[in-house]
């Protein structure tokens, strides 16, 4: 795997190394110890997959905090997506700062996520699929959400949103969470 840290420090982009022959390709999109190579955690407790059928699809933007922070490791199977991480470590030099990547699935690209980053997405085509290796078990009291539209982000979303949870689309602004 080859991989390419964001602006975001600890955030990687992770493209595949083919290994091509007559019969097609073969590649590893998860290796624990390249993983452990580059400094990232390797865990996994669950791997999630998810289907939106309908392009404009907004999920986001989610994180867990302690005891349940966590890793997350994600790829769009199918279709595409514009995957985007926001920093929240207080005391980061890019705190609040966040980068959007296209996943698809032609371009095999992963982004790596570490803990106490919020992620979130927004579906580019229709039946888009992502899978994503998780580090820390689903504990919903310890789930939290930033506003994808929220002005101190200033995310640019591609699309407009055509579909979004309720609880997405209700999560407290910043300036009303401080
Ligand atoms: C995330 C999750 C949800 N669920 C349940 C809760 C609910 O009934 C249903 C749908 O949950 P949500 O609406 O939170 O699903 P979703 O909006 O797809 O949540 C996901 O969004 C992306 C952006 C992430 O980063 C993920 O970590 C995760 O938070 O699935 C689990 O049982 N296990 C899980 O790990």
């Amino acid at each position: 795997m080859f991989f390419t840290e964001t602006k975001l420090a600890g955030a990687h982009i992770l493209d595949i190394d083919k290994k091509a022959d007559n019969r097609g390709f073969f590649a590893r999109i998860f290796c624990a110890r390249e993983l452990a190579e580059v400094g990232l955690k390797p865990d996994v407790a669950q791997v999630n997959l998810c289907f939106n059928p309908t392009q404009g699809t907004l999920r986001g933007m989610h994180f867990q905090v302690p005891p349940a922070t966590e890793t997350k490791l994600v790829r769009c199977t199918r279709g595409a997506i514009y995957d985007v991480i926001v920093d929240l470590r207080p005391d980061s030099p890019t705190y609040l700062q966040h980068v959007g990547v296209e996943l698809t699935a032609d371009n095999y690209r992963a982004l790596f996520v570490p803990q106490m980053f919020a992620h979130g997405y927004q579906t580019l085509t229709p039946d888009a699929e992502v899978s994503y290796i998780v580090s820390e078990f689903y504990t919903p009291g310890c789930e939290r959400g930033l506003r994808h539209n929220d002005p101190k982000l200033n995310i640019e979303w591609p699309l407009p949103i055509n579909l979004i949870s309720d609880k997405d689309s209700q999560w407290p602004l910043l300036d009303e969470a401080t």
